[in-house]
């Protein structure tokens, strides 16, 4: 038997899935139907336990292609149900296979609704994996007590990547635990890109000669790392910039506004966002805990280019001047719907603007 505790108190008893080790983190739950394995290599996951609500999770298996990491960042997995015998011509493991091989814990045949409720109402918790014996108050105090702290440090490459690309203009991906599909998107628009580690410096980033900066998707708080914040707004006062999530957070404070943490956050293919320019609603990728308040844009510069239609929330920022956009959803869609990847279209044209070039078919 292995169990779920959390920090308050609440236990669920289920079977064993992946690895024998105890693992501990964040609870969070994600809607997506599909996509298991891009939500599992999503390095934004760091440090969390995610819990897939739909039922039946792992029928298509793990394939050799749809990773967003090399590796897995995220400390456990939920689900109602692994499947035993996927069935895809690309699959090449089992779901268990696979957590096993990254020695990642999880646990299965556990009531996935009832704890996604007790998320939604007491807000995202801390818990524990464990196939031990010990008392629940000793696993309750031990989630209690998890801490998590340098998720981007732990996350980010630490050397430059070059990726040749086909286009004349350079972008420096700036990576806090990048996904590949921003990668794959910037590609397919034909830019250079070269990704640098979290920490570089605004000087070291203009050494490199951009022609734009793409601030990455990345784990935890973004008012953990100060140190990029500062760097992000002396490369927003001279270079286009294109914010996605923890980036979009990151350019936000570095403009002076504020972020904040959501109750339980954004996580799942289905959410959907208004263009309150045009009206449009797109439906759009997510997975985010922490949200721009929008109180604090006043005397920024930036502007709301789009809200979540569910609760309100900030999902797009534009700047009133400077050639800056963000959004807190993920137009890179891995997994989900690809309607934003016009988002990049739009990224490559603002840069050729400010070139002064002209867009080569
Ligand atoms: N996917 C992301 O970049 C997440 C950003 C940030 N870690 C948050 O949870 O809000």
């Amino acid at each position: 038997m292995r169990k779920l505790v959390l920090e308050n108190g609440a236990v669920f008893k289920g079977k064993a899935l992946g690895s024998d080790q105890a693992g501990q983190g964040e609870v969070v739950f994600n809607t997506s139907m599909t996509g298991y394995q891009e939500i599992l290599t999503d390095p934004s996951y760091r440090d969390q336990i995610i819990c897939m609500t739909y039922p039946l999770i792992g029928n298509y298996g793990i394939n050799r292609d749809d990773f967003e990491n090399i590796i897995p960042h995220c400390a456990g997995m939920i689900v109602k149900k692994a499947a035993v015998h996927p069935s895809h011509f690309r699959r090449e493991r089992t779901l268990n296979e696979w957590l096993n091989h990254h020695n990642i814990p999880g646990i299965q045949g556990i009531d996935t609704r009832k704890l996604t409720r007790m998320i939604r109402t007491g807000g995202t918790m801390r818990g524990v994996l464990s196939d031990s014996t010990e008392s629940v108050e000793e696993a309750r105090l031990r989630a209690a007590a998890v801490h998590s702290g340098d998720q981007v440090r732990n996350v980010s490459a630490s050397q430059q990547y070059w990726y040749p690309g086909r286009g004349r203009h350079r972008i420096v991906l700036i990576d806090y635990g990048a996904k590949k599909g921003i990668i794959s998107h910037l590609l397919k628009q034909e830019f250079e890109v070269i990704s640098v580690p979290w920490n570089t410096t605004a000087e070291d980033v203009l050494s490199l000669s951009p022609d734009g900066v793409m601030l990455s998707n990345g784990p935890g708080d973004p008012q953990d790392i100060p140190e990029a914040v500062q760097q992000v707004r002396k490369l927003a006062e001279v270079l286009p910039v294109f914010g996605i999530c923890l980036g979009h957070q990151l350019l936000a404070l570095a403009f002076g506004a504020d972020t904040e943490k959501m109750t339980f956050g954004h996580r799942g293919g289905n959410h959907p966002v208004r263009h309150l320019e045009s009206g449009r609603v797109a439906i759009t990728s997510q997975n985010h805990s922490y949200t721009v308040r929008e109180a604090s844009l006043a005397g920024t510069g930036l502007n709301v280019s789009h809200v979540n239609v569910n609760d309100g929330s900030i999902e797009g920022l534009i700047h009133e001047s400077l050639p800056l956009f963000s959004v807190q959803y993920h137009p890179e869609a891995a997994p989900g719907p690809t309607e934003s990847a016009v988002l990049f279209d739009q990224f490559k044209a603002l840069v050729h603007e400010q070139t002064g070039g002209t867009i080569h078919a």
